[in-house]
């Protein structure tokens, strides 16, 4: 059942979820969703809280069938194919779900292999293969309940390999990681490239999909906004910016307004000594004519004798609300 070539590894269409529980009208996870990924690539599906990433993976390790549309993974239907797909997919889960606390790491290690029904040897030599990877063996034979967070973390990476899967799904596993296991996390990720695996990684990281990711999607309510290199995505982010400014009067707004490459001014609170004064948001979207938008923002304030200004990144909502959503950028 080895897969043709070019076949690609994940393969989305037309994908709907909805959750329906009596007494609330059906909440739709997914909607619509169309996604490619081809062998080999490691993709990032960015998004915030409730985007949908955590159904998406779902439906993809076949835990969780869809309302509507297909998902295949490697030409394997999710649906009328679990059986195939099984083996091939490899989830892992952040946080402390999915691991035995009462067994050791060994043992967790070895249901699984039994779960992917592995041949007894074949179980035996992958499990201890895998303790070596992370750097398990010493305390492999101790609960897995008297482990630190992140050898936790280790065992639920080796668990999602045990089954040695062309396609590793990782949802949001860098939660709550110290910045070490974060940056073993990151040669992980290179290491199943190496390997030739396929692999899709959710986060709501932009700095950590762009360190890790060929690609990324963004996904907000369940919809594609768009997939491409995060090199460009990172750009759009860090190219918008948002400037807070106190003491900001009418006049000093129409002039922010008309500035190139301001995409909006707002009244957040009037001052409470002289209320013609406001605190004012603006909302800048990267270079106008070879000028940085921000810059000008900031010198235009600085002339008429505003100084307390502030200036921060934008929140992805942000960006997607904006930025994305500004620029008219729709489903690729
Ligand atoms: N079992 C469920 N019953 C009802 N609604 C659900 C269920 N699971 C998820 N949802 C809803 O579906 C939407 C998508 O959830 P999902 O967990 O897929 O998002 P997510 O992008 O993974 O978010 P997070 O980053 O918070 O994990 C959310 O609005 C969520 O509240």
């Amino acid at each position: 059942m080895t897969p043709v070539p070019d076949t690609p590894a994940i393969s989305v269409a037309g994908l709907t979820r909805q959750y329906r529980r009596t007494g609330s009208p059906p909440k739709t996870a997914l909607d619509g969703f169309d996604l490619t990924i081809p062998s080999g690539e490691v993709h990032g599906l960015l998004g915030p809280n409730g985007a949908g990433k955590t159904t998406l993976c779902k439906i993809l390790s076949t835990v969780l069938t869809p309302t509507s549309g297909t998902a295949h993974v490697c030409g394997h239907d999710v649906m009328t194919e679990t059986r195939a797909v099984r083996p091939l997919v490899g989830i892992v889960f952040g946080g402390e779900r999915g691991l035995y606390p009462r067994l050791t790491a060994r043992q967790n290690l070895s249901y699984w292999a039994a779960l992917y029904k592995l041949p007894g040897k074949v179980a035996k030599r992958r499990v201890e293969e895998l303790l070596e990877r992370f750097g398990l063996t010493d305390k492999g034979s101790e609960r897995v309940e008297t482990y630190s967070r992140g050898m936790k973390q280790r065992v639920h990476l080796a668990r999602g390999l045990v089954g040695d899967p062309k396609v590793v799904i990782l949802d949001e596993p860098t939660t709550g990681m110290d910045p070490v296991a974060a940056r073993d996390f990151r040669n992980l990720i290179t290491e199943l490239r190496g390997e030739g695996r396929t692999v899709l990684v959710t986060t709501h990281d932009m700095a950590e999909a762009e360190a890790i990711c060929d690609r990324v999607t963004l996904i907000d309510s369940g919809r594609k906004l768009a997939t491409e290199d995060p090199r460009t995505i990172g750009n759009w982010i860090t190219e918008y910016e948002r400037i807070e400014a106190s003491g900001v009067d009418s006049r000093v707004i129409r002039a922010l307004e008309s500035l190139a490459g301001v995409v909006s001014v707002q009244c957040i609170r009037a001052s409470e000594v002289d209320e013609q004064l406001s605190t004012v948001l603006i909302e800048t979207d990267g270079t106008v004519g070879g000028a940085n938008a921000s810059k000008e923002v900031i010198r235009l304030l600085v002339d008429n004798d505003i100084t307390a200004i502030r200036s921060a990144p934008p929140t992805l909502e942000e960006v997607y609300l904006h930025v994305i959503g500004g620029r008219g950028m729709g489903v690729r």
